[in-house]
């Protein structure tokens, strides 16, 4: 599995090779790659024998996700723009501007967390590709990943259904019934996390995930809980751990002025307007 992993991100970085010093959408490269991963690992093949499946796919989700939290209730029509429309537009200029502010703390914070997470690579590996056994050490860049997780989780929710009626404080809950998890809500609620919940700080996972979530472990979901939680977990971890340890071994990133922020949900949480970094050679 490791191997085919290398190989693939070594494929990616190679088309990358004529882009140093330039700006780059890793968006669309990180599909591609994740795509090609899971058909040399599962299927035996690559992401081009696959392609058409993956665009009929990616059409399939962006159908689902416009359809998923729909009302229809005829005859309402959005044609006057009432008092709340006004102000809500108003709020969400402020909104905006204020997001802007946090990305720029977080881009900062970022760039220091790369640094961290390069000499850590650099310390266990050198200039040789990752092994299995050196990626279970990479103890900073999982708390990276872990934060990432945390405030980027791209499940927002889970659901269940409930197997007997029950009562949760003043919530009868009869059987059948079906439940959302929101996943992305407590990962931001301040009385777990703190007042910094809205920060990139790595830090608050430096000992595990219990520590960080005040002994709450079931408020950190980026991958389920229970007997359903999601079977590709490890395999995901480890993916993630050699592309990043691939790519920081040769680059340094950072964020395109072109990028704008506004992640959205397609199915799971992506940026909207693709992801512009420029990469300058280590
Ligand atoms: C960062 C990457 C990933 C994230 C965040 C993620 C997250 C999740 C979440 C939240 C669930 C629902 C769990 C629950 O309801 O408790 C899930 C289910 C699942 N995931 Fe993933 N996943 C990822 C990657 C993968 C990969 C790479 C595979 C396959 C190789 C995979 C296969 C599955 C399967 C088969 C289920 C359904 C499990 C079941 O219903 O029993 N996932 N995933």
């Amino acid at each position: 599995m490791i191997p085919e992993m290398v190989s693939s991100v070594e494929m990616m970085l190679g088309r990358w090779k004529d882009h140093r010093g330039k700006e780059i959408e890793v968006f669309q490269d990180f599909k591609v790659l994740t795509s090609e991963i899971i058909s040399r690992t599962a299927f035996g093949s690559s992401y081009l024998e696959g392609q058409q499946i993956f665009e009929i796919l990616t059409r399939m989700v962006l159908i689902f996700s416009k359809n998923l939290f729909k009302m229809r209730i005829p005859g309402i029509g959005k044609l006057v723009k009432t008092q709340d429309d006004i102000q809500s537009e108003k709020l969400g200029q402020l909104i905006r501007n204020s997001v802007i502010k946090m990305i720029k703390k977080r881009e900062a914070a970022m760039a220091d967390w790369q640094e961290k997470v390069r000499n850590e690579i650099l310390e266990l590996f050198g200039q040789q590709n990752p092994s299995l056994e050196g990626i279970s050490r990479l103890k900073t860049m999982s708390m990276v990943i872990n934060e990432s997780l945390r405030l980027y989780p791209p499940v927002v929710g889970l659901l269940r259904e409930v197997k007997k009626g029950t009562k949760l404080g003043n919530l009868i809950i009869p059987e059948k019934m079906e439940v959302h998890v929101p996943s992305l809500a407590l990962h931001h609620d301040p009385q777990i996390w703190g007042d910094d919940v809205h920060l990139f700080k790595p830090d608050r996972f430096a000992e595990g995930v219990a520590k960080a979530t005040k002994n709450n472990i079931s408020a950190f979901l980026p991958f389920g809980m229970g007997p359903r939680n999601c079977v590709g977990m490890n395999f995901a971890y480890n993916e993630i751990k050699i592309t990043l340890s691939m790519i920081l071994q040769r680059y340094r990133i950072t964020l395109s002025p072109n990028y704008v922020h506004s992640p959205v949900l397609v199915l799971a949480i992506c940026p909207q307007h693709g992801l512009q970094v420029t990469i300058k050679a280590v």
